[in-house]
């Protein structure tokens, strides 16, 4: 069986490719992030999965064969995309524009091996009850949002604000389980090969 690396520095989408059983190895994948002109959300999102996992493949010394998974996750309102917040006033205005609406968090994957690269967009909806200014001052002050698309956690003190979700959980915290299984299927790279019962 071939060796999983995961090209990621996000805590989050190790313990969710951990959930799942699947031993892997994280290696970093800093890519330039900027959106390209007229570029959809879902063709960045799909990009960035792609160049991380090239950019782990990078990164990975071996003799044997192995796959790499990247993965990016974009919130977008009305079309556009809101990055992660770069300081209070970016993530209080985040907040305030999600505020009692709907919106979507994109999440690519993309899984490679020396031969082919196989990619997914998984497309979710979440809606957010109002939030106060000062209720998007606090959470702030948590440290939450900062290194987070949108600027929100909804696996965190984030979720008091998630008033309905119609999707993928696990897509908008950052890896798609489902999605991502199916395609490690398809590189012979079984799930739940560790299992820890809860
Ligand atoms: C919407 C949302 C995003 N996020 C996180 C997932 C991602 O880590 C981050 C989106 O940024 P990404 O650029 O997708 O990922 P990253 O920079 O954190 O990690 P890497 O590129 O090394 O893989 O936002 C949550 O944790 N919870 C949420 O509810």
């Amino acid at each position: 069986m071939k060796r999983l690396y995961l090209a990621s520095g996000s805590p989050r989408r190790r313990e969710l490719l951990t959930q799942i059983g699947v031993p892997f190895s994280a290696v970093s994948a800093d890519i330039d992030e900027t959106p390209i002109d007229q570029e959809s959300p879902s063709a960045y999102v799909e990009r960035l999965a792609r160049g991380k996992a090239e950019a782990g493949r990078g990164s990975v010394v071996s003799d044997e064969p192995f796959c790499v998974l990247g993965a990016d996750t974009a919130v977008v309102l009305d079309g556009k995309i809101l990055g992660k917040p770069v300081d209070q006033a970016d993530a209080c205005a985040m907040l305030m524009m999600l505020s009692g609406c709907e919106h979507e968090v994109l999440t690519a994957i993309a899984l490679l091996d020396g031969e082919r690269c196989e990619s997914r967009v998984v497309t979710s909806r979440v809606r957010f009850r109002d939030i106060s200014r000062e209720e998007a001052a606090a959470y702030w002050a948590s440290g939450e949002p900062r290194d987070k698309a949108g600027g929100y956690g909804i696996q965190g003190l984030g979720a008091v604000f998630v008033a309905g979700l119609n999707g993928s959980y696990s897509a908008v915290v950052g890896l798609p389980l489902c999605e991502t299984a199916e395609l490690l299927g398809h590189f012979g790279i079984p799930c739940w090969q560790t299992r820890n019962a809860h």
